[in-house]
């Protein structure tokens, strides 16, 4: 539904150049909830304005929905008339809501639809049709001022999906609501989802929105996308850091003499009992140090460090198994360390230990 290729955004600034988007391969499918994920300055906010080109990029391309956006953003009127056309099937939530004050909730739900010359009666339907879909059908006349901060957010996704979007992009949404108002929303966002297959992109600094609504996710750093994927895939990467974060596992090592293991279960391997067939296979003494378990997409995923007795080299064939079952598994490189990825000579170790 959304690609990006090679996309670039450079501000001038005080006189020197700032990259704030170096190069993004954005890949977002049709019906997905994708989050963009990153720390201050990432370029999350750049990202998600030049996907509607409210941000004109330096180079690169956006395709929406198989139309090329970069190929309509030009000077002339006809060019204006064309991306302003092809931005009506892209609808925007802002942080702040962004509402016009002296305009009731029904008449800012209109104002995308006057814009796009609807006629009056037909503006009205489908505002308070909208209004209806959000649960806000009886605060219609009311004014911004009178709405708590969730209700404002609402009349801002009806607004949003007033000119029948196919993608929706929220720009940190949830950020200003309280997390009981921001489970709300995103459970609204979820919904709207499944019920109207919109694609949606919502850019947050909290991984927890990401676990909530998100089918993919990809983290951003300096100006670049460091990693994307769905969750499983992000899962079965080794070292991936959005899974780390997305299910953290903590436990202490007890000794040296010890070898942790931190391993991720999904798709079917998440619902077979492991553990205690490599207790009994192997007859070895498990303990588990932490886990984490999670539905995410329907899906059971989880994490869990485990420790081994013994040396790493003592127990290559029972990790070996781990990883004949199916399941994604991290052996800690020292004490301390064990969200690492498996070290290179560990890892020509195991293949070694599965010949
Ligand atoms: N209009 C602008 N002019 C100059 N530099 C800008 C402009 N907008 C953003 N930047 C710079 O581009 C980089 C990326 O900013 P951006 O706002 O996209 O990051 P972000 O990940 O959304 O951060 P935040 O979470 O704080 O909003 C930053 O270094 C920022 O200072």
């Amino acid at each position: 539904m959304i690609t990006t290729t090679g996309l670039t955004k450079v501000y001038r600034s005080g006189g020197r150049d700032v990259t704030a988007l170096d190069g993004v391969d954005l890949h977002v499918r049709e019906g997905e909830v994708y989050g963009v994920i990153g720390q201050s300055g990432a370029g999350k906010s750049t990202l998600i304005r030049c996907l509607n080109l409210l941000e004109r990029p330096t180079s690169g391309t956006v395709t929406v929905a198989g139309q090329d956006l970069t190929a309509l953003a030009g000077n002339q009127k006809r060019a204006n008339a064309a991306l302003r056309a092809a931005r009506s099937h892209i609808g925007m939530v802002f942080q702040h809501f962004n509402l016009l004050s002296s305009r009731t909730v029904q008449d800012n739900v209109e104002l995308p639809l006057e814009i796009l010359k609807v006629d009056r009666n037909e503006r009205s339907r489908k505002a308070l049709e909208l209004l209806d879909l959000v649960g806000l059908a009886d605060k219609a006349k009311a004014y911004p001022a009178q709405l708590s901060g969730g209700q404002k957010q609402r009349v801002g996704i009806a607004r949003a999906l007033a000119g029948d979007p196919k993608v929706l992009l929220s720009d940190e949404a949830t950020s200003a609501l309280d997390p009981e108002t921001t489970r709300s929303i995103l459970q609204l966002l979820r919904d709207l989802n499944r019920q109207l297959g919109l694609t949606i992109v919502l850019i947050t600094h909290e991984m927890d929105v990401v676990k909530t609504i998100c089918d993919s996710a990809a983290l951003m750093k300096n100006g670049r996308v460091v990693e994307q994927g769905t969750v499983a895939e992000l899962l079965a990467t080794p070292g991936s850091e959005l899974a780390r974060e997305l299910f953290p596992v903590g436990g202490e090592p007890s000794t040296d003499d010890h070898t942790v293991v931190d391993i991720t279960f999904h798709g079917e391997a998440a619902t077979r009992p492991v553990i205690s067939e490599l207790a009994r296979t192997y007859n070895v003494d498990i303990s588990i140090l932490g886990a984490a378990m999670d539905t995410v997409g329907g899906k059971q995923i989880g994490r869990m460090r485990i420790e081994l007795p013994g040396r790493f080299e003592e127990n290559v064939v029972p990790i070996g198994f781990l990883r004949e079952q199916g399941l994604q598994v991290d052996v800690a490189d020292t004490v301390n360390t064990a969200d690492a990825a498996i070290p290179a000579p560990a890892a020509a170790l195991l293949e070694e230990g599965a010949k």
